[in-house]
């Protein structure tokens, strides 16, 4: 049994059918990625395993447990996050108010030392307050927020979106040394250098359906499927 088992899954809003019958599986320990064009349906599949969208048929397991039809806090329970693209902090707490209270009311919780061990740039800024972060601060923050709820997956939506080169340099080493630590993540990423860096195996998402699943090695090697799927 994978940690993470989906299948079939169709997602819509409102009338627009947007996934059509994805079936993914994450073992534990692994960084999955699933990369496909802008609307492929990359963010509706994290926010469809979430439960922030409500998928209308398929079936989500989560260490053989199904919470497909689960609303997005119950799913956090079991042991789920998401981090999503516009990264959701409180700008008016600091950063350490911020980890606090994500970790309120998780059942097993990181102690802050280890957050700020993996983020040594949110120690420094501790005080801080949400709204004074910079951009790859704040995205720190979010996912310190996801960790300190020590989930068993760690759903990633762009993290590295919008942020200068040497700042997604050291996000990539935090997430490198989370995925060496054995944090199972899936990730969904436009920066193709940097998923297939973090990634061991990559899931192609090309609208709503799954073209291609595959070891992230292997993907480098096949550049017309990157032409095809990505454009790349
Ligand atoms: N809240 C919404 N209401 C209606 N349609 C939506 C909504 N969110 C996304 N869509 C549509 O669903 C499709 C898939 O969007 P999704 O955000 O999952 O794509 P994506 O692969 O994550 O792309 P991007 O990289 O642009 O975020 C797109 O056609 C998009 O326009």
């Amino acid at each position: 049994m994978s940690l993470l088992e989906v299948e079939g899954l169709n997602s819509y809003y409102g009338d627009s059918h947007i996934l059509f019958d994805v079936s993914m599986r994450v073992e534990k320990n692994e960084v999955v990625a699933l990369i496909g064009r802008n609307g492929a349906g990359k963010s509706t599949t994290l926010k469809s395993l979430m439960g922030v969208v409500r998928p209308r048929t398929g079936s989500i397991r989560l260490e053989g447990e199904e919470l497909a039809g689960r609303k997005a806090h119950a799913v956090a329970r079991r042991g789920m996050q998401l981090v999503h693209e516009d990264r959701r902090i409180f700008g008016s707490l600091n950063v350490e108010e911020n980890i606090i209270l994500a970790g309120l009311t998780a059942e097993n919780r990181w102690p802050l030392d280890r957050i700020y061990e993996m983020f040594p740039r949110l120690k420094e800024r501790r005080t801080s307050r949400g709204t004074d972060l910079s951009g790859g601060e704040q995205q720190m923050l979010a996912i310190a927020r996801a960790l300190v709820r020590d989930p068993r997956v760690v759903l990633l939506d762009e993290p590295f979106e919008g942020l200068a080169p040497v700042i997604v340099r050291d996000l990539m080493r935090a997430c490198q040394d989370l995925a060496r630590a054995g944090q199972t993540i899936v990730l969904v990423e436009q920066n193709l250098a940097a998923t297939l860096a973090l990634a061991d195996r990559v899931y192609i998402i090309n609208n709503g359906h799954i073209a291609h699943e595959g070891p992230a090695s292997e993907l480098k090697k096949q550049p017309e499927l990157l032409q095809r799927y990505l454009g790349v």
